[in-house]
């Protein structure tokens, strides 16, 4: 068993440590955010995950939580590589600056492993040039990209369960890594050369980022067409080489909404990436255009957003589309109130949904969050009743029966269907 030292103890790095730790290393975290140390030394996990609560619980005694970086024989980086918005480009200081916390450590056998996501060939120009300043070459100290694939809100499992992919500078090192996830990992292990496994990485979130893209735009046409893109998704995924994703919102978290960009920072033949990415950011201009209509003549107008996190029944609001939603829907001029049943911390204010909703014209449902479906319609006040739905995640016709006007994104019928009762609603209730 090894001691592993993992610096950046977030939704990576702290999961990742405790599994190590259930699994017999000693596991010392090193975080340069002192409220997540306090938090993890009073033994209150600071991020949610199922079973996440459990595992500290077990692995506790083996793991500990500090400001420095000690002497180990394994060095696991799992700190924020954050896209450069303005840029669209990859901001690698974090991990520049874990390689040069490592360096002065570094001695002749050991392991250091990038499970950060980092642009392809970031190992060999950034990391390890940083690495070699401790005297040794890379080879002397052994040294594997093994990035991570886990799905959040199915962290822990798909941890241990997911195939990995090593990437590792010397057979050596791919051999030590397989040695330190062997321990945990019950999928299957790929061995490779460090960029192409920063390459592989890149390519399963851009693939997932295309493929959304192109249910979103599917769903626009539909609208176009007057018909349900919904329906149209579940008869087409009964061919069995078709598996269209769902329209929504707007793409968002820390890794599907900027790891395209990661990939083509170093290439001009990105048209259908950059494309995917557009169609995606544009999603939110989308959504308001329903509520514009829906709005259309009401005298300062109030809605409600209906969840901020960036997907459903997780805390994470990072890149969420519902940030350039309520942006838009300010500059709409609308008064916007927040309510999500997840989330403590948010650029915008929270309040509960009673709250959220004195006063309000419309809800606007951005995150698919499992408790919005156990809300009874009927008990809601609200001063004017509609809701763009825009994951297709309620119970449409319960909402239709308590008076309310519903819009599906994505469903064009509905223009023909309830146009009459948009219209009905609409005008026997503005002032
Ligand atoms: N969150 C995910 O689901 C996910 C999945 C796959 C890959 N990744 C990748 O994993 C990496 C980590 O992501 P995350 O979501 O865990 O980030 P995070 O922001 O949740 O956590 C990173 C932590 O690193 C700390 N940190 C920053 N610089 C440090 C340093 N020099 N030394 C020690 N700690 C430092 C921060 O304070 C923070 O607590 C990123 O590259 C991300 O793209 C994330
Ligand atoms: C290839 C892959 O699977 N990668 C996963 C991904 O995790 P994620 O949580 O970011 O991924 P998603 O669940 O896809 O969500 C992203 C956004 O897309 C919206 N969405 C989703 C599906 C859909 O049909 N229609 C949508 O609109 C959704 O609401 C949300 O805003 O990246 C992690 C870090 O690299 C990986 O580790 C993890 O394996």
């Amino acid at each position: 068993m090894a001691t592993i030292c993992v610096l950046g103890l977030g939704y990576i790095g702290f999961p990742t440590s405790l599994l190590l730790a259930a699994n017999g290393h000693i596991v010392i975290g090193v975080d340069i955010n002192q409220k997540v140390l306090d938090s993890l030394n009073s033994g209150v996990p600071h991020i949610m995950e199922p079973g996440l609560n459990e595992l500290f619980e077990e692995g506790r005694s083996r793991f500990s939580a500090q400001g420095t970086v000690p002497e180990a024989d394994v060095y696991l980086i799992a700190v924020p590589t954050p896209l450069d918005t303005h840029l669209r480009i990859s901001d690698l200081r974090y991990v520049r600056s874990a390689a040069t916390m490592i360096f002065p450590h570094l001695k002749k056998g050991n392991l250091v492993i990038l499970e950060s996501t980092v642009p392809p060939r970031a190992s060999e120009r950034v990391i390890i040039p940083i690495l070699e300043k401790s005297g040794l070459k890379a080879g002397e100290f052994l040294y594997a990209h093994c990035p991570e694939r886990a799905i959040p809100g199915n962290t822990l499992h798909e941890m241990m369960y997911n195939d990995r992919i090593i990437g590792g500078v010397t057979q050596e090192s791919i051999i030590a890594a397989e040695k330190i996830y062997s321990s945990y990992v019950r999928g299957k292990i790929y061995t490779t050369d460090a960029k192409t496994a920063e390459f592989v990485k890149l390519v399963e979130n851009t693939f997932r980022d295309v493929n959304i893209a192109l249910a979103n735009e599917l769903a626009q046409i539909a609208e176009d067409y007057g018909i349900n893109i919904w329906d149209v998704t579940e008869l087409a995924n009964r061919h069995p080489r078709v598996n269209l994703l769902k329209p929504g919102p707007g793409v968002g978290g820390h890794c599907i909404a900027v790891d395209p960009w990661f990939l083509t920072e170093n290439s001009t033949n990105t048209g259908m990436i950059q494309l995917s990415r557009d169609i995606n950011e544009t999603m939110p201009n989308y959504v308001i255009q329903h509520v514009r209509s829906i709005l259309k003549g009401v005298r300062e107008p109030v809605i409600t957003v209906f969840g901020v996190s960036y997907k459903g029944n997780i805390d994470d609001c990072r890149e969420t589309p519902a940030l350039k939603f309520i942006q838009l829907a300010l500059n709409e001029g609308y008064q916007v109130k927040c309510f999500d049943p997840l989330v403590k911390e948010f650029a915008y204010d929270l309040s509960p949904m009673h709250e959220a909703l004195e006063g309000s014209d419309c809800i606007i449902l951005i995150t698919d969050h499992d408790q919005f479906k156990e809300i009874d319609p009927a008990t809601l006040l609200m001063r004017r009743k509609n809701i763009v739905d825009t994951r297709n995640l309620l119970d449409h016709q319960r909402w239709r029966s308590a008076g309310y006007y519903v819009k599906l994104m994505g469903d064009g019928r509905e223009q023909f269907l309830d146009h009459s009762l948009l219209e009905r609603v609409s005008s026997e209730e503005r002032p």
